[in-house]
């Protein structure tokens, strides 16, 4: 979830919506809220992700993850290395790198990662990202290669999903496709719901 996509909703309410749909994972993304309102939300989510038995980890902020307990963080080039979060948070939490191809995901397996954000997989308007789109051979060859679990992310929806479950890929990240739906958590139930009956099929 990311606080530019809906921002008429507040980060707990977002969060309530998407476990109701039964959100497995849920990645904290606050590229624009101040400080001590990132750190009040972060506390508020990850208490509500652990009622609900979601993972929660927070994006880019290695302090927030820890202040607020979360299950981990996801960083990317412009964030802490790996290895530096992963001093900070120990081997208890989850600690998930971007990577942008093969050798990306195998160096973060060699930085200590837990698993990899690979993207942008498809064209996205969430977020400006300076690398190419994949496609999803490119990803395809990514997950064949990576010895860590695969996340895709970038573009997945609805229409998309199940082509990135027959991948073979762990999991798919998706921002706008849930957030814009009128109903959230049944959007959510329809996505996990596609991804399941696709996993691994290699369609
Ligand atoms: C699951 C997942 N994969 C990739 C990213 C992107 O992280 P990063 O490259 O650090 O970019 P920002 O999200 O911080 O803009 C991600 N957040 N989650
Ligand atoms: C946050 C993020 N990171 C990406 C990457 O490729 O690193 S793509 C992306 C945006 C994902 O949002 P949506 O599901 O709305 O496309
Ligand atoms: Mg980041």
């Amino acid at each position: 979830m990311d606080d530019s996509v809906r921002p008429e909703l507040s980060l707990v309410d977002k969060a309530l919506r998407l476990l109701a749909g039964g959100a497995r994972v849920l990645q904290l993304r606050m590229k624009h809220t101040p400080p001590r309102e990132a750190l009040a939300a972060a506390r508020a989510v990850v208490a509500r992700c652990r009622e609900a038995g979601c993972v929660c980890l927070i994006n880019d902020r290695v302090d927030l993850a820890l202040l607020s307990d979360a299950h981990g963080v996801h960083v990317g080039d412009e964030d802490l290395p790996p290895e530096a979060a992963r001093e900070l948070l120990g081997p208890a939490r989850y600690v998930g790198v971007t990577a942008r191809g093969t050798e990306g995901a195998r160096a973060a397996l060699a930085a200590g990662a837990d698993y990899v954000g690979v993207g942008p997989l498809f064209g996205t308007t969430t977020k400006v990202v300076q690398a190419p789109v994949l496609g999803l051979e490119a990803f395809r060859r990514v997950v064949a290669d990576s010895p860590l679990p695969v996340v895709g992310i970038g573009g997945v929806g609805l229409a998309n999903i199940a082509q990135v479950a027959a991948t073979g890929a762990h999991g798919a990240a998706v921002v706008s496709d849930a957030l814009l739906a009128q109903d959230i958590a049944e959007r959510v139930r329809q996505l996990a719901a596609a991804f399941d009956s696709a996993r691994g099929t290699g369609l």
